[in-house]
Protein backbone atom coordinates (compact mmCIF):
# COMPACT_ATOMS: atom_id res chain seq x y z
CA UNK A 1 0.00 0.00 0.00
CA UNK A 2 1.73 3.33 -0.92
CA UNK A 3 0.93 6.32 1.20
CA UNK A 4 0.99 9.82 0.50
CA UNK A 5 4.40 10.55 1.78
CA UNK A 6 6.42 13.71 0.86
CA UNK A 7 9.82 11.38 1.62
CA UNK A 8 9.08 8.13 1.68
CA UNK A 9 11.91 6.97 2.92
CA UNK A 10 10.39 7.56 6.59
CA UNK A 11 8.36 4.57 5.96
CA UNK A 12 10.96 2.33 7.02
CA UNK A 13 9.93 -1.73 7.79
CA UNK A 14 13.56 -3.16 9.44
CA UNK A 15 14.35 -2.81 12.66
CA UNK A 16 16.57 -0.15 13.85
CA UNK A 17 19.77 -1.71 16.42
CA UNK A 18 23.16 0.08 16.84
CA UNK A 19 22.52 2.65 13.99
CA UNK A 20 21.42 0.32 11.16
CA UNK A 21 18.24 -0.74 9.48
CA UNK A 22 18.34 -4.37 9.87
CA UNK A 23 16.22 -7.73 9.59
CA UNK A 24 15.42 -9.44 12.31
CA UNK A 25 17.50 -12.75 13.26
CA UNK A 26 14.94 -15.20 12.50
CA UNK A 27 14.63 -13.41 9.12
CA UNK A 28 10.43 -13.26 9.40
CA UNK A 29 8.25 -10.36 8.93
CA UNK A 30 4.95 -9.08 10.35
CA UNK A 31 1.87 -6.69 8.28
CA UNK A 32 0.86 -3.94 9.37
CA UNK A 33 -2.64 -3.03 8.70
CA UNK A 34 -4.71 0.22 7.94
CA UNK A 35 -7.92 -0.50 10.41
CA UNK A 36 -9.84 1.66 8.23
CA UNK A 37 -9.64 -0.54 5.38
CA UNK A 38 -8.01 -3.61 6.70
CA UNK A 39 -5.50 -3.38 3.65
CA UNK A 40 -1.88 -4.53 4.66
CA UNK A 41 0.13 -1.39 4.32
CA UNK A 42 3.82 -2.91 4.00
CA UNK A 43 5.65 -6.00 6.70
CA UNK A 44 7.73 -5.27 9.03
CA UNK A 45 11.17 -7.00 10.43
CA UNK A 46 10.13 -9.42 13.21
CA UNK A 47 12.22 -9.13 15.91
CA UNK A 48 13.35 -11.49 18.68
CA UNK A 49 15.39 -12.78 21.50
CA UNK A 50 18.66 -12.04 19.98
CA UNK A 51 17.66 -9.08 18.16
CA UNK A 52 17.01 -7.76 21.71
CA UNK A 53 20.19 -9.11 23.49
CA UNK A 54 22.06 -7.16 20.49
CA UNK A 55 20.36 -4.15 20.81
CA UNK A 56 20.97 -3.72 24.59
CA UNK A 57 24.76 -4.51 23.86
CA UNK A 58 25.00 -1.86 21.56
CA UNK A 59 22.80 0.40 24.00
CA UNK A 60 25.20 -0.29 27.03
CA UNK A 61 28.33 0.46 24.44
CA UNK A 62 27.09 4.08 23.13
CA UNK A 63 26.15 5.23 26.57
CA UNK A 64 30.04 5.07 27.75
CA UNK A 65 30.19 7.82 25.64
CA UNK A 66 27.03 9.39 25.75
CA UNK A 67 27.43 10.26 29.21
CA UNK A 68 30.86 11.73 29.15
CA UNK A 69 28.80 14.25 26.86
CA UNK A 70 28.02 17.67 28.23
CA UNK A 71 24.39 18.35 28.77
CA UNK A 72 24.87 20.96 26.48
CA UNK A 73 26.09 18.51 23.58
CA UNK A 74 23.22 16.19 24.73
CA UNK A 75 20.66 19.15 24.52
CA UNK A 76 22.03 19.87 20.56
CA UNK A 77 21.43 16.80 18.99
CA UNK A 78 17.71 16.62 20.71
CA UNK A 79 17.08 20.02 19.66
CA UNK A 80 18.01 19.33 15.92
CA UNK A 81 15.92 16.09 16.01
CA UNK A 82 12.73 18.20 17.13
CA UNK A 83 13.29 20.37 14.31
CA UNK A 84 13.54 17.11 11.88
CA UNK A 85 10.09 15.91 13.52
CA UNK A 86 8.51 19.40 12.80
CA UNK A 87 9.47 19.80 9.21
CA UNK A 88 8.39 15.74 8.61
CA UNK A 89 4.95 16.68 10.63
CA UNK A 90 2.82 15.78 7.87
CA UNK A 91 3.98 12.72 6.71
CA UNK A 92 4.37 12.05 10.32
CA UNK A 93 0.71 12.08 10.68
CA UNK A 94 -0.43 10.50 7.29
CA UNK A 95 1.57 7.40 8.67
CA UNK A 96 0.18 7.32 12.46
CA UNK A 97 -3.60 7.84 10.60
CA UNK A 98 -2.35 4.96 8.02
CA UNK A 99 -1.22 1.88 10.57
CA UNK A 100 -3.25 3.59 14.14
CA UNK A 101 -6.79 5.15 12.33
CA UNK A 102 -7.10 8.43 14.61
CA UNK A 103 -7.96 11.27 12.17
CA UNK A 104 -5.34 13.40 10.53
CA UNK A 105 -5.88 16.06 12.92
CA UNK A 106 -5.74 13.93 15.67
CA UNK A 107 -2.57 12.59 14.23
CA UNK A 108 -0.68 15.69 13.56
CA UNK A 109 -1.49 16.91 16.67
CA UNK A 110 0.42 14.16 18.37
CA UNK A 111 3.50 14.33 16.30
CA UNK A 112 3.48 18.23 17.84
CA UNK A 113 3.04 16.60 21.33
CA UNK A 114 5.33 13.90 20.76
CA UNK A 115 8.23 16.40 19.53
CA UNK A 116 7.15 18.72 22.32
CA UNK A 117 9.06 16.53 24.45
CA UNK A 118 12.25 15.50 22.97
CA UNK A 119 12.52 20.17 22.42
CA UNK A 120 11.31 20.09 26.57
CA UNK A 121 13.88 17.76 27.27
CA UNK A 122 17.02 19.37 25.45
CA UNK A 123 15.99 22.02 27.28
CA UNK A 124 15.65 19.86 30.72
CA UNK A 125 19.18 18.14 29.65
CA UNK A 126 21.10 21.05 31.04
CA UNK A 127 19.42 21.57 34.64
CA UNK A 128 20.02 18.50 35.69
CA UNK A 129 21.44 20.05 39.42
CA UNK A 130 22.49 18.38 42.44
CA UNK A 131 23.34 20.20 45.73
CA UNK A 132 25.89 20.71 48.34
CA UNK A 133 24.80 20.12 52.04
CA UNK A 134 26.41 21.42 55.32
CA UNK A 135 27.06 18.68 57.22
CA UNK A 136 27.09 18.65 61.16
CA UNK A 137 30.76 18.43 61.33
CA UNK A 138 33.58 21.31 59.93
CA UNK A 139 35.90 19.17 58.48
CA UNK A 140 33.37 17.69 55.37
CA UNK A 141 31.01 18.38 53.01
CA UNK A 142 28.14 16.82 51.18
CA UNK A 143 28.11 16.52 47.79
CA UNK A 144 24.73 15.08 45.91
CA UNK A 145 25.05 14.54 42.19
CA UNK A 146 22.86 12.88 39.55
CA UNK A 147 23.90 10.12 36.91
CA UNK A 148 21.81 8.26 34.58
CA UNK A 149 20.00 5.13 35.80
CA UNK A 150 22.02 3.02 32.88
CA UNK A 151 20.17 1.11 29.57
CA UNK A 152 16.57 1.86 29.70
CA UNK A 153 14.69 -0.93 27.90
CA UNK A 154 10.59 0.55 26.84
CA UNK A 155 7.52 -0.71 25.59
CA UNK A 156 4.55 1.00 24.20
CA UNK A 157 1.36 0.94 23.37
CA UNK A 158 -0.78 1.93 20.02
CA UNK A 159 -2.70 4.30 20.78
CA UNK A 160 -0.28 7.10 20.96
CA UNK A 161 2.14 5.57 18.97
CA UNK A 162 4.77 8.50 18.65
CA UNK A 163 3.56 10.51 21.62
CA UNK A 164 4.65 7.38 23.82
CA UNK A 165 7.91 6.78 22.48
CA UNK A 166 9.18 10.74 22.32
CA UNK A 167 7.76 10.96 26.73
CA UNK A 168 10.52 8.15 27.06
CA UNK A 169 13.47 8.91 24.79
CA UNK A 170 13.60 12.64 25.32
CA UNK A 171 14.11 12.00 28.85
CA UNK A 172 16.18 9.03 28.68
CA UNK A 173 18.84 10.99 26.09
CA UNK A 174 18.57 14.45 28.26
CA UNK A 175 19.91 12.17 31.20
CA UNK A 176 22.77 10.27 29.57
CA UNK A 177 20.78 7.05 28.76
CA UNK A 178 20.54 4.89 25.78
CA UNK A 179 17.26 2.94 25.46
CA UNK A 180 15.61 -0.08 23.50
CA UNK A 181 11.95 0.12 22.34
CA UNK A 182 9.52 -2.34 21.46
CA UNK A 183 6.68 -0.34 20.05
CA UNK A 184 3.35 -2.01 19.52
CA UNK A 185 2.81 -4.82 17.13
CA UNK A 186 -0.09 -3.12 15.57
CA UNK A 187 1.45 0.80 14.95
CA UNK A 188 5.57 -0.13 14.75
CA UNK A 189 6.05 2.33 11.59
CA UNK A 190 5.96 5.34 13.81
CA UNK A 191 8.40 4.86 16.09
CA UNK A 192 10.54 3.77 13.28
CA UNK A 193 10.18 7.05 10.87
CA UNK A 194 11.06 8.88 14.68
CA UNK A 195 14.28 6.65 14.30
CA UNK A 196 15.04 8.03 10.64
CA UNK A 197 15.07 11.43 11.72
CA UNK A 198 16.81 10.51 14.76
CA UNK A 199 19.53 9.20 12.56
CA UNK A 200 19.48 12.04 10.09
CA UNK A 201 19.74 14.23 13.43
CA UNK A 202 22.85 12.70 13.94
CA UNK A 203 22.13 10.47 17.47
CA UNK A 204 25.23 8.03 17.83
CA UNK A 205 24.41 4.57 16.99
CA UNK A 206 23.00 2.51 19.98
CA UNK A 207 21.46 5.01 21.81
CA UNK A 208 18.29 4.66 20.32
CA UNK A 209 16.84 0.64 18.83
CA UNK A 210 13.35 0.11 17.95
CA UNK A 211 13.01 -3.27 17.61
CA UNK A 212 9.38 -4.39 15.47
CA UNK A 213 7.81 -7.39 16.88
CA UNK A 214 5.09 -9.34 17.09
CA UNK A 215 6.94 -11.49 20.34
CA UNK A 216 6.07 -9.01 22.51
CA UNK A 217 6.35 -11.60 25.24
CA UNK A 218 9.49 -13.12 24.24
CA UNK A 219 11.13 -9.66 23.93
CA UNK A 220 9.70 -8.84 27.22
CA UNK A 221 10.95 -11.56 28.90
CA UNK A 222 14.78 -10.64 27.61
CA UNK A 223 14.19 -7.08 28.68
CA UNK A 224 13.37 -7.58 31.94
CA UNK A 225 15.40 -10.25 32.19
CA UNK A 226 18.87 -8.87 31.19
CA UNK A 227 21.09 -7.56 33.67
CA UNK A 228 22.73 -4.59 31.40
CA UNK A 229 18.81 -3.18 31.44
CA UNK A 230 18.65 -1.14 34.63
CA UNK A 231 15.21 0.56 33.79
CA UNK A 232 11.91 -0.39 32.13
CA UNK A 233 9.66 2.15 31.15
CA UNK A 234 6.05 0.76 30.10
CA UNK A 235 2.81 2.42 28.90
CA UNK A 236 0.20 -0.23 28.77
CA UNK A 237 -2.32 -2.18 30.17
CA UNK A 238 -2.21 -2.45 34.18
CA UNK A 239 -2.53 -6.36 33.46
CA UNK A 240 1.11 -6.29 31.50
CA UNK A 241 2.58 -4.01 33.79
CA UNK A 242 1.60 -5.91 36.84
CA UNK A 243 3.57 -8.88 35.24
CA UNK A 244 6.55 -6.89 33.54
CA UNK A 245 6.99 -5.35 37.20
CA UNK A 246 6.90 -8.83 38.73
CA UNK A 247 9.59 -9.75 36.54
CA UNK A 248 11.98 -6.93 36.54
CA UNK A 249 12.18 -7.32 40.77
CA UNK A 250 14.31 -10.77 39.56
CA UNK A 251 16.75 -7.81 38.72
CA UNK A 252 15.84 -4.72 40.69
CA UNK A 253 14.92 -2.59 38.10
CA UNK A 254 13.84 0.51 38.48
CA UNK A 255 10.10 0.91 36.82
CA UNK A 256 7.79 3.30 35.25
CA UNK A 257 4.57 2.26 34.66
CA UNK A 258 1.90 4.44 32.71
CA UNK A 259 -0.84 2.31 32.86
CA UNK A 260 -5.04 1.77 32.64
CA UNK A 261 -7.33 3.98 33.71
CA UNK A 262 -11.30 4.91 34.41
CA UNK A 263 -11.35 8.34 34.54
CA UNK A 264 -14.49 9.99 35.95
CA UNK A 265 -15.91 13.24 34.68
CA UNK A 266 -18.21 14.68 37.26
CA UNK A 267 -20.89 17.74 36.36
CA UNK A 268 -22.24 19.14 39.19
CA UNK A 269 -25.60 21.42 38.77
CA UNK A 270 -23.39 24.79 39.14
CA UNK A 271 -21.53 24.07 35.99
CA UNK A 272 -21.47 25.61 32.54
CA UNK A 273 -23.42 22.90 31.27
CA UNK A 274 -22.25 23.84 27.56
CA UNK A 275 -18.60 23.75 28.29
CA UNK A 276 -19.23 20.56 30.11
CA UNK A 277 -20.99 18.82 27.32
CA UNK A 278 -18.05 20.23 24.62
CA UNK A 279 -15.61 19.09 27.49
CA UNK A 280 -17.25 15.53 28.09
CA UNK A 281 -17.62 14.96 24.65
CA UNK A 282 -14.27 15.91 23.54
CA UNK A 283 -12.38 13.84 25.73
CA UNK A 284 -14.58 10.43 25.54
CA UNK A 285 -14.55 10.14 21.84
CA UNK A 286 -10.69 11.85 21.43
CA UNK A 287 -9.07 9.09 19.41
CA UNK A 288 -12.33 7.03 19.06
CA UNK A 289 -12.47 6.95 22.95
CA UNK A 290 -8.98 5.08 22.78
CA UNK A 291 -6.97 7.04 25.34
CA UNK A 292 -5.84 6.55 27.95
CA UNK A 293 -7.06 9.65 30.39
CA UNK A 294 -10.74 9.58 28.23
CA UNK A 295 -13.58 10.16 30.16
CA UNK A 296 -14.99 6.54 30.72
CA UNK A 297 -17.40 7.12 33.48
CA UNK A 298 -19.78 10.48 33.08
CA UNK A 299 -21.40 11.38 36.41
CA UNK A 300 -23.75 13.87 36.43
CA UNK A 301 -26.15 15.61 39.33
CA UNK A 302 -29.60 14.39 38.92
CA UNK A 303 -30.98 18.17 38.60
CA UNK A 304 -29.16 18.69 35.08
CA UNK A 305 -29.36 14.76 34.35
CA UNK A 306 -31.81 15.20 31.48
CA UNK A 307 -30.78 18.79 30.17
CA UNK A 308 -27.23 17.34 30.21
CA UNK A 309 -28.22 14.11 28.07
CA UNK A 310 -29.82 16.00 25.24
CA UNK A 311 -27.21 18.41 24.55
CA UNK A 312 -24.51 15.64 25.03
CA UNK A 313 -26.68 13.48 22.35
CA UNK A 314 -27.30 16.12 19.98
CA UNK A 315 -23.53 16.54 19.53
CA UNK A 316 -22.65 13.52 19.92
CA UNK A 317 -25.29 12.88 16.89
CA UNK A 318 -23.59 15.27 14.10
CA UNK A 319 -20.21 13.05 14.55
CA UNK A 320 -18.69 11.27 11.15
CA UNK A 321 -16.94 8.32 12.03
CA UNK A 322 -14.63 7.23 8.62
CA UNK A 323 -11.17 7.23 6.83
CA UNK A 324 -8.92 9.06 8.93
CA UNK A 325 -7.49 10.74 5.73
CA UNK A 326 -10.75 11.78 4.81
CA UNK A 327 -10.85 15.27 5.62
CA UNK A 328 -15.05 14.99 6.31
CA UNK A 329 -14.13 12.33 9.31
CA UNK A 330 -14.21 13.77 12.90
CA UNK A 331 -13.80 10.34 13.84
CA UNK A 332 -11.45 7.22 12.87
CA UNK A 333 -11.93 3.62 13.47
CA UNK A 334 -10.86 1.35 16.22
CA UNK A 335 -7.69 -0.11 16.65
CA UNK A 336 -8.82 -3.60 14.92
CA UNK A 337 -11.76 -6.49 14.80
CA UNK A 338 -10.45 -7.18 18.40
CA UNK A 339 -11.36 -3.84 19.76
CA UNK A 340 -14.92 -4.04 18.26
CA UNK A 341 -15.78 -7.48 20.14
CA UNK A 342 -14.58 -6.26 23.26
CA UNK A 343 -16.35 -2.62 23.02
CA UNK A 344 -19.33 -5.01 21.86
CA UNK A 345 -19.22 -7.30 24.47
CA UNK A 346 -19.24 -4.02 27.30
CA UNK A 347 -22.00 -2.79 25.75
CA UNK A 348 -24.06 -5.71 25.63
CA UNK A 349 -23.40 -6.46 29.02
CA UNK A 350 -24.89 -3.19 30.00
CA UNK A 351 -28.21 -3.72 28.12
CA UNK A 352 -29.09 -7.02 29.38
CA UNK A 353 -28.73 -5.24 32.33
CA UNK A 354 -30.87 -2.61 31.79
CA UNK A 355 -29.30 0.31 30.39
CA UNK A 356 -30.47 2.15 27.22
CA UNK A 357 -28.42 3.20 23.68
CA UNK A 358 -29.79 6.42 23.00
CA UNK A 359 -26.74 6.61 20.42
CA UNK A 360 -24.98 3.89 18.47
CA UNK A 361 -24.68 0.79 21.11
CA UNK A 362 -23.21 -1.45 17.57
CA UNK A 363 -20.47 -1.57 14.86
CA UNK A 364 -20.79 0.65 11.69
CA UNK A 365 -21.79 -1.45 8.99
CA UNK A 366 -18.61 0.52 6.86
CA UNK A 367 -15.88 -1.79 6.21
CA UNK A 368 -13.03 -1.10 8.59
CA UNK A 369 -12.74 -1.28 12.14
CA UNK A 370 -15.70 1.18 13.28
CA UNK A 371 -17.57 1.46 16.29
CA UNK A 372 -21.00 3.91 16.04
CA UNK A 373 -20.10 6.53 18.63
CA UNK A 374 -22.43 5.07 21.54
CA UNK A 375 -23.96 6.77 24.95
CA UNK A 376 -25.79 4.38 27.33
CA UNK A 377 -28.53 5.37 29.64
CA UNK A 378 -30.03 3.96 32.88
CA UNK A 379 -26.71 2.86 33.67
CA UNK A 380 -25.44 1.56 36.98
CA UNK A 381 -21.92 0.35 39.43
CA UNK A 382 -22.73 -3.07 38.79
CA UNK A 383 -21.95 -3.07 35.31
CA UNK A 384 -18.31 -3.54 33.41
CA UNK A 385 -19.09 -0.27 31.81
CA UNK A 386 -18.64 1.39 35.17
CA UNK A 387 -15.67 -0.55 36.20
CA UNK A 388 -13.34 -1.20 33.27
CA UNK A 389 -11.67 0.47 30.47
CA UNK A 390 -14.32 0.64 27.67
CA UNK A 391 -11.24 1.92 25.40
CA UNK A 392 -13.77 2.93 22.61
CA UNK A 393 -16.20 5.57 21.92
CA UNK A 394 -19.16 4.71 24.46
CA UNK A 395 -20.40 6.88 27.00
CA UNK A 396 -22.07 5.97 30.20
CA UNK A 397 -23.96 8.57 31.90
CA UNK A 398 -24.40 8.10 35.35
CA UNK A 399 -26.19 10.34 37.77
CA UNK A 400 -25.54 11.21 41.16
CA UNK A 401 -27.49 13.36 44.09
CA UNK A 402 -24.69 14.47 46.45
CA UNK A 403 -21.27 16.11 46.07
CA UNK A 404 -20.32 13.27 48.98
CA UNK A 405 -21.77 10.62 46.19
CA UNK A 406 -19.95 11.49 43.40
CA UNK A 407 -16.58 11.57 45.44
CA UNK A 408 -17.06 7.91 46.15
CA UNK A 409 -18.54 7.12 42.78
CA UNK A 410 -15.61 8.65 41.39
CA UNK A 411 -13.29 6.71 43.65
CA UNK A 412 -15.09 3.35 43.31
CA UNK A 413 -12.30 1.52 40.82
CA UNK A 414 -8.70 0.53 41.38
CA UNK A 415 -7.44 3.03 38.68
CA UNK A 416 -6.21 6.86 39.20
CA UNK A 417 -4.89 8.35 36.48
CA UNK A 418 -6.88 11.14 35.33
CA UNK A 419 -10.50 12.98 37.03
CA UNK A 420 -12.25 15.58 35.82
CA UNK A 421 -14.94 17.98 37.61
CA UNK A 422 -17.39 20.69 35.63
CA UNK A 423 -18.64 23.08 38.71
CA UNK A 424 -18.36 27.03 38.91
CA UNK A 425 -17.94 26.58 43.45
CA UNK A 426 -14.19 27.45 44.47
CA UNK A 427 -14.97 25.69 47.58
CA UNK A 428 -16.14 22.32 45.54
CA UNK A 429 -13.38 22.91 43.46
CA UNK A 430 -10.49 22.56 46.25
CA UNK A 431 -12.82 19.66 48.16
CA UNK A 432 -13.21 17.50 45.19
CA UNK A 433 -9.76 17.83 43.54
CA UNK A 434 -7.90 16.70 46.80
CA UNK A 435 -10.72 13.98 47.34
CA UNK A 436 -10.46 12.35 44.43
CA UNK A 437 -8.18 8.83 44.23
CA UNK A 438 -5.78 10.19 41.13
CA UNK A 439 -2.97 11.41 39.46
CA UNK A 440 -4.38 14.12 37.33
CA UNK A 441 -6.90 16.14 37.82
CA UNK A 442 -9.13 19.02 35.35
CA UNK A 443 -11.41 21.99 36.51
CA UNK A 444 -13.52 22.70 33.61
CA UNK A 445 -11.15 21.59 31.32
CA UNK A 446 -10.27 18.14 30.05
CA UNK A 447 -7.60 19.27 27.64
CA UNK A 448 -5.23 18.82 30.51
CA UNK A 449 -1.70 17.15 28.98
CA UNK A 450 1.00 18.96 27.63
CA UNK A 451 5.06 18.23 27.93
CA UNK A 452 5.41 20.36 30.64
CA UNK A 453 2.43 18.64 33.26
CA UNK A 454 3.64 15.73 35.57
CA UNK A 455 1.60 13.25 33.40
CA UNK A 456 1.04 9.52 35.28
CA UNK A 457 -1.91 7.69 38.28
CA UNK A 458 -1.68 6.32 41.51
CA UNK A 459 -2.99 2.81 42.47
CA UNK A 460 -3.22 0.42 39.68
CA UNK A 461 -2.88 3.03 36.99
CA UNK A 462 0.88 3.25 37.21
CA UNK A 463 3.58 4.98 39.12
CA UNK A 464 6.29 7.58 38.26
CA UNK A 465 5.44 10.54 36.09
CA UNK A 466 6.03 11.53 32.74
CA UNK A 467 6.93 15.55 30.94
CA UNK A 468 7.26 18.20 33.17
CA UNK A 469 10.28 19.30 36.12
CA UNK A 470 9.64 15.89 37.39
CA UNK A 471 10.22 13.76 34.08
CA UNK A 472 13.88 13.42 33.67
CA UNK A 473 14.31 12.23 37.69
CA UNK A 474 12.36 8.68 36.66
CA UNK A 475 16.35 8.44 33.97
CA UNK A 476 18.31 9.34 36.95
CA UNK A 477 20.27 8.01 40.26
CA UNK A 478 21.34 10.09 43.20
CA UNK A 479 24.92 9.45 44.79
CA UNK A 480 25.99 11.17 47.57
CA UNK A 481 30.06 11.89 47.88
CA UNK A 482 31.18 12.98 51.54
CA UNK A 483 33.97 15.58 50.98
CA UNK A 484 36.16 14.89 53.76
CA UNK A 485 39.25 16.01 55.43
CA UNK A 486 38.62 19.82 54.62
CA UNK A 487 41.76 20.96 56.36
CA UNK A 488 44.27 18.73 55.20
N1 LIG B 1 -1.07 5.71 31.40
C1 LIG B 1 -0.70 6.02 30.18
O1 LIG B 1 0.06 6.98 29.93
C2 LIG B 1 -1.21 5.20 29.03
C3 LIG B 1 -1.00 5.69 27.74
C4 LIG B 1 -1.48 4.94 26.67
C5 LIG B 1 -2.13 3.72 26.88
N2 LIG B 1 -2.29 3.27 28.15
C6 LIG B 1 -2.99 2.02 28.40
O2 LIG B 1 -2.60 1.02 27.45
C7 LIG B 1 -3.70 0.16 27.19
C8 LIG B 1 -3.97 0.11 25.70
O3 LIG B 1 -2.77 -0.17 25.00
P1 LIG B 1 -2.45 -1.65 24.54
O4 LIG B 1 -3.69 -2.37 24.14
O5 LIG B 1 -1.33 -1.56 23.57
O6 LIG B 1 -1.93 -2.29 25.91
P2 LIG B 1 -1.17 -3.68 26.10
O7 LIG B 1 -0.76 -3.73 27.52
O8 LIG B 1 -1.93 -4.80 25.52
O9 LIG B 1 0.16 -3.52 25.19
C9 LIG B 1 1.06 -2.47 25.44
C10 LIG B 1 2.42 -2.90 24.93
O10 LIG B 1 2.83 -4.04 25.68
C11 LIG B 1 3.16 -5.11 24.80
N3 LIG B 1 2.85 -6.34 25.50
C12 LIG B 1 1.64 -6.94 25.63
N4 LIG B 1 1.75 -8.06 26.39
C13 LIG B 1 3.06 -8.15 26.74
C14 LIG B 1 3.85 -9.07 27.51
N5 LIG B 1 3.28 -10.13 28.11
N6 LIG B 1 5.18 -8.85 27.66
C15 LIG B 1 5.76 -7.78 27.07
N7 LIG B 1 5.09 -6.86 26.34
C16 LIG B 1 3.76 -7.07 26.18
C17 LIG B 1 2.35 -4.85 23.57
O11 LIG B 1 2.94 -5.49 22.46
C18 LIG B 1 2.43 -3.33 23.47
O12 LIG B 1 3.65 -2.97 22.88
C19 LIG B 1 -4.88 0.77 27.93
O13 LIG B 1 -5.06 0.12 29.16
C20 LIG B 1 -4.46 2.21 28.16
O14 LIG B 1 -5.10 2.78 29.26
C21 LIG B 1 -1.85 3.99 29.24
O1 LIG C 1 -3.44 7.56 25.99
C1 LIG C 1 -2.58 8.06 26.61
C2 LIG C 1 -1.94 9.37 26.38
O2 LIG C 1 -0.94 9.52 27.36
C3 LIG C 1 -2.95 10.48 26.45
S1 LIG C 1 -2.24 12.04 26.19
O3 LIG C 1 -1.92 12.14 24.77
O4 LIG C 1 -0.99 12.12 27.02
O5 LIG C 1 -3.22 13.03 26.62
Amino acid sequence: MNLPLNDPSLLKNQGYLNGEWVNGDSGDTFPVFNPATGEEITRVANMGTIDTRRAIDAAKAAMKEWQKKSAKERSTVLRHWYNLIITNQEDLAVIMTSEQGKVLAESRGEVAYGASFIEWFAEEAKRVYGDVIPTPQTDNRAIVIKQPVGVVAAITPWNFPNAMITRKVGPALAAGCAIVIKPAEETPLSALALAKLAQCAGLPAGLLNILPSKNSREIGAEMTGNPFVKKLSFTGSTPVGKALMKRCSDTVKRTSMELGGNAPVIIFDDADLDKAVAGAAASKYRNSGQTCICINRILVQDTIYDAFVEKFAALVKTYKIGNGLDKSSTHGPVVNKTAIGDIQVLVDEALEKGAVAIVGGKPSDQDGYFYEPTILTHVSDSMRVFREEIFGPVAPIFSFSSEQEAIAMANDTEFGLASYIYTRDQGRVWRVSEAIECGMVGVNETAITSEVIPFGGIKESGQGREGSKYGLDDYLEIKYICMGDLHA
